[in-house]
């Protein structure tokens, strides 16, 4: 079995735990309270702009030319498609300038990108791309699984589309193919800490649901508000 398939397999419970979670089945139902979506929209504007910067890293870590353009790229398509859906996405939902100026990530936004900085800035291309290939792999099968559904909506099926698309398909699949090539030329201890990569991002990719679907905040908010 390949190495993408085995650790896909590995994280397979914590996979199905997202396919399942009530943001992803309320926003292919359309009963997803605008307000969590909004929410989300925010937070992963700030994941992408981080996630943008660690496919750079890649690039700059790539042995060959080839691929330092490939992964360049990816950080391109990252940076114009991803960030203009969003950009979109805030004009529909109506997220203002202020909003923006008083954004902060939240806790699991900011663990989950500093998981990725960590495992590109410690590593070598293989962590990166084992880091951030549960993001591609996920949403793409996560637009697999939506793309039959209709919530009414052209905000949720706009989203439905992006990551059911030919396009996100080829990228995710180029993605696989080189953790593949990669994980058979490195050491055992290389796999391992690869292995742990790709499963510490999967368990992310869970609580980004769930940071949503509660609009987490920091504690100390709380504690402001309570005085
Ligand atoms: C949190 C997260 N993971 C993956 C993707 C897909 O690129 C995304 N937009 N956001």
């Amino acid at each position: 079995m390949s190495f993408a398939k085995r650790v896909r397999q590995a994280a397979d419970p914590i996979w199905q735990a997202s396919f399942h979670h009530p943001f992803v089945k309320e926003l292919g139902e359309g009963t997803l309270d605008r307000a969590k979506f909004r929410y989300y929209v925010m937070q992963d504007a700030y994941y992408l702009r981080h996630f943008a910067r660690v496919q750079a890293i890649g690039a700059a870590k790539s042995p060959d030319l080839a691929t330092t353009a490939r992964l360049a790229h990816h950080a391109q398509s990252t940076c114009e498609a991803e960030l203009s859906l969003h950009e979109t996405f805030a004009e529909l939902l109506g997220i203002t300038e202020e909003e923006r100026a008083a954004f902060m990530p939240a806790p699991t936004a900011y663990a989950y990108t500093s998981h990725m900085y960590r495992a590109a800035y410690e590593g070598h291309l293989g962590d990166v791309i084992a880091a951030i290939l549960p993001c591609y792999w996920l949403y793409y099968e996560i637009g697999e699984r939506l793309k039959t559904c209709r919530p009414n909506d052209p905000i949720y099926e706009k989203w439905i589309s992006t990551y059911s698309s030919d396009w996100f398909r080829s990228l995710v699949k180029e993605q696989i193919d080189r953790l593949d090539a990669i994980a058979a030329a490195v050491t055992e201890e290389d796999r391992r800490r690869m292995e742990q990569h790709f499963l510490i991002s999967s368990d992310y990719e869970y609580k980004f649901w769930e940071m949503a679907y509660e609009l987490e905040r920091w504690p100390s908010a709380g504690l402001v508000e309570s005085r």
